[in-house]
């Protein structure tokens, strides 16, 4: 019997859970301080004990997963070092940043105990153990950031256990992880804050700005609706990096000015025709950075009852559909609605039904 702990049982540690729960394999800790949290998790079944007691949590655990906020990975592994750890424990961790947790940890850990550092490229704005779910590692990239001198054989072990969320496992140098992930994860966060703030300003005295506000504007903003405690913790945590690319991006805003003031259309021509020609080679389909969803699109027709209709033919099929949404439903203009599933093979059997009947996009 694999024994797995989980500290901070919400969206990432939830999703965790869920992975293992249930196999006859593994037996799934979770840990928080609040009784009322653990009570939670019993409740909606997420682990197999639930305790408010770290020793009780990690007593015999083969390997730890620490999945609270960054701000507290350092202080968490303190704690756990002092504790009577199985020899052989595997503790990891799934931060957004790897370098200041790698590093301090591999300071403090205890003959015969491994820290071995990781983060899951896969997520939502959503937070809690309400939006955690089985499926939400599937086809994303998992990182595992091993300091120097851990030995391959642990990291290897980790992702043999890794292999369950159905992950792609890859290794990365925590301070090169962090410089990317700053540019491709941490950046974009900080403008879809600042870009909704700016028009938020504007609504202020014109409340048409909310109400115009549609497609390319949500779609750019969704993560905007990130829970702020977390991404304190990882703006703060990876501050360094983000401010030398908020440097650049700067740089990259005042070409835009400087191509806007000289009314320079073939500059900005040529600005989209890079942009898209880099977009168009980024990996497809991957949960995480892009979507978290596997999303198709169907065409329907402006009558009563569609919507229902549609839900029902995929609800007579067991598909489950995590969202909906009506994309365009003017009179004149067929509409189209965007189903989300949570993983492709769902989305894939959806198309197939939907399609005998509608015109559907994928
Ligand atoms: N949200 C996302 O999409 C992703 C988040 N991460 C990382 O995963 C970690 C967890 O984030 P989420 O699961 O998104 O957040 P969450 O808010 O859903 O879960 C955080 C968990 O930590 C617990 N927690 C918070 N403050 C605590 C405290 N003071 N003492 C003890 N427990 C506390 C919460 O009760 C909750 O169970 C973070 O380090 C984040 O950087 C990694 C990949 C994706
Ligand atoms: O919702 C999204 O698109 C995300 O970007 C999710 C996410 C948030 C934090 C991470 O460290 C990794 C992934």
């Amino acid at each position: 019997m694999t024994k797995i702990a989980i500290f901070g049982v919400g969206l990432i540690g939830g999703s965790l859970a869920l992975c293992y729960k249930g196999k006859p394999e593994f037996t799934v800790v979770g840990h928080s301080p609040n009784p009322k949290s653990v009570e939670k998790l019993l409740k909606r079944n997420v682990v197999d004990i639930g305790t408010t007691s770290m020793a009780e949590a990690v007593a015999d655990a083969d390997y730890i997963f620490l999945c609270v906020p960054v701000g507290m990975l350092e202080d968490y592994v303190q704690q756990l070092v002092q504790l009577p750890l199985k020899r052989g424990c595997i503790i990891t961790d799934v931060g957004s940043t790897k370098a200041s947790v790698t590093e301090s940890s591999a300071k403090i850990v205890k003959e015969g105990v491994y820290f071995i550092g990781g983060h899951p490229m896969a997520g939502s704005e959503r937070h809690g153990v309400e939006a955690a779910s089985s499926h939400l590692f599937e086809n994303a990239f998992y990182v595992l950031t091993p300091a120097e001198g851990t030995p391959q054989a642990e990291v290897d072990r980790l992702t043999e256990l890794l292999k369950t969320t159905k992950a792609q496992i890859v290794q990365v140098e925590a301070r090169e992880h962090d410089d990317i992930v700053g540019a491709i994860s941490h950046l974009p966060h900080i403008i879809a804050v600042a870009l909704v703030n700016q028009v938020r300003g504007y609504n202020a005295s014109n409340p048409l700005y909310q109400n115009l506000a549609a497609g390319g504007f949500r779609d750019i903003t969704r993560i905007a609706s990130s829970e702020p405690m977390i991404w304190r913790d990882i703006l703060i945590n990876n501050r360094e990096v983000l401010l030398k690319l908020l440097k650049d991006w700067n740089l990259e805003i005042a070409q835009f000015v400087k191509l806007l003031e000289s009314g320079d259309g073939d500059g900005i021509v040529e600005q989209f025709r890079l942009a898209g020609e880099f977009r168009s080679q980024l990996p497809e389909r991957r949960k995480g950075m892009i979507t978290s969803l596997f999303d198709i699109y169907v065409d329907i027709p402006d009558h009563p009852g569609i919507i229902g209709q549609i839900t029902t033919l995929l609800g007579n099929a067991r598909i489950n559909l995590s969202n909906i949404q009506i994309i365009e439903s003017r009179e004149d203009v067929p509409g189209v609605l965007r189903l989300s599933f949570r993983n492709q093979e769902d989305a894939d059997r959806a198309s197939a039904l939907l399609g005998q009947q509608y015109a559907v996009h994928v």
